[in-house]
């Protein structure tokens, strides 16, 4: 089965998604850094990979995060913690934006389907007592 990893790249108690441009149906929409895996690539490798070309950044994957969230056509999400240097800004290469949101920022932006599944392990990422 294919499999798209994202990144649940937390600082100071925030989380970064990124706002996609294409496809059409997808414009405007937010999601996790990520990517496909290219066959021979391990998820970790893909998972750096795709945050060096999306945001110009260094990432330490950490665990799992959540359940595998099917995704139209067969294939799966599957998000992994992740770690960026502090003084390291991420940019937005290829995507319309970025932001650093809070656990009360999750619910209100308009996050791509499978995202929207996650967003309870998301908050649990930031808001580890709950
Ligand atoms: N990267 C990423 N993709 C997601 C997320 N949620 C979600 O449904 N997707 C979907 C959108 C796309 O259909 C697919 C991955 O697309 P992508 O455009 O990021 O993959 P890629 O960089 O490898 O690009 P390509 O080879 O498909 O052109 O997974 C998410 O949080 N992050």
């Amino acid at each position: 089965m294919k499999t798209v990893v994202g990144a649940a790249i937390v600082r100071d108690g925030k989380l970064l998604a990124q706002q996609r441009a294409w496809p059409a149906d997808a414009d405007g929409k937010w999601e996790l850094p990520g990517g496909r895996v290219e066959p021979d690539e391990s998820e970790v490798d893909a998972l750096r990979r795709e945050c060096l070309e999306e945001l110009d950044a260094a990432i330490t994957v950490r665990e799992r995060v959540g359940p595998d969230v099917p995704l139209p056509g067969g294939s799966v999400l599957r998000i992994y913690a992740a770690l960026i240097e502090p003084d390291v800004e991420p940019r937005a290469v290829e995507h319309r934006d970025l932001r650093w949101l809070s656990a009360a920022d999750l619910d209100s932006l308009d996050w791509l389907p499978a995202d929207r599944v996650l967003i309870p392990d998301l908050t649990a990422l930031l808001v580890p007592m709950l």
